[in-house]
């Protein structure tokens, strides 16, 4: 304490919050530069209360509380969450990319839909509003009359409309007992407005399963030659 009394220790533990300050501004990484913010406040509060400067220590303490939210956000996001069995597998194939928080969030968006069998899912020629995830169940993408596909757990349904706007390329009905997450085009607008970086983590995946029934599509083209 008589350090921190000491004549001029004021003005170093003002020097050293200025280094810090300083320091904070380097980071591009958002948690490290509120962490040095954090830290250089306590020592603009210390040095304030040395100097006998009261707004600043204050201002600072203001400042302290308002960085330390922010990163307890940060580490909260970060944080990881149980996963339902049912989506445990499907985050694990492809959504890493995301926490397990903000996939949990981004998934329970709106309740499940469920489909009997027969079901019919999406109709060809029609504008659709809503991009499916298939989390159960199996489903048969039908056009001229034919399967041209099926789709199974962890797919996209509806991706190729959403991506092209354009109305929907195939029927697609439920072979069996289907579960599906699903996102109306609002609630993705709402997403890109939210948190862009999210909203294109997720079409980064919309993408790849696109990729992914493109290749599943040259391989069945391949083998019929
Ligand atoms: N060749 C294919 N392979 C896998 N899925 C497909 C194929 N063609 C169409 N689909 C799916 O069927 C959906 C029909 O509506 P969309 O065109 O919006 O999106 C389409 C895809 O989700």
């Amino acid at each position: 304490m008589d350090l921190f009394f000491a004549p001029d220790s004021g003005e170093y533990l003002y020097s050293i919050a200025a280094v810090f300050s300083f320091a904070a501004y380097v980071f591009s990484n958002i948690l490290w530069l509120r962490v040095f913010l954090i830290i250089a406040a306590l020592l603009y509060i210390l040095a304030g209360v040395s100097l006998g400067l009261t707004s600043m220590a204050g201002w600072n303490a203001a400042y302290f509380l308002i960085n330390s939210y922010h990163a307890g956000m940060i580490l909260f996001n970060k944080s990881t969450v149980m996963l339902p069995d049912e989506i445990k597998g499907i985050y694990k194939e492809a959504f890493t990319t995301l926490t397990t928080r903000e996939f949990k969030k981004i998934i329970m968006t709106n309740p499940y839909h469920a489909y009997k069998a027969g079901d019919k899912i999406m109709s060809e020629g029609q504008d659709t509003n809503e991009l499916f995830l298939l989390l159960s169940g199996n489903t048969s993408v039908i056009s001229s009359n034919k399967e041209i596909a099926s789709i199974a757990s962890g797919d996209f349904i509806g991706e190729m409309s959403f991506m092209s706007k354009q109305t929907a390329s195939a029927d697609v009905f439920a072979k069996d007992a289907v579960i599906v997450a699903y996102w109306t085009h609002e609630d993705l607008y709402k997403l890109e407005q939210k948190n862009i970086k999210i909203y294109n983590k997720f079409l980064t995946i919309v993408g790849r399963d696109l990729v992914k029934k493109l290749k599943r599509k040259n391989h069945k083209v391949i083998e019929s030659v």
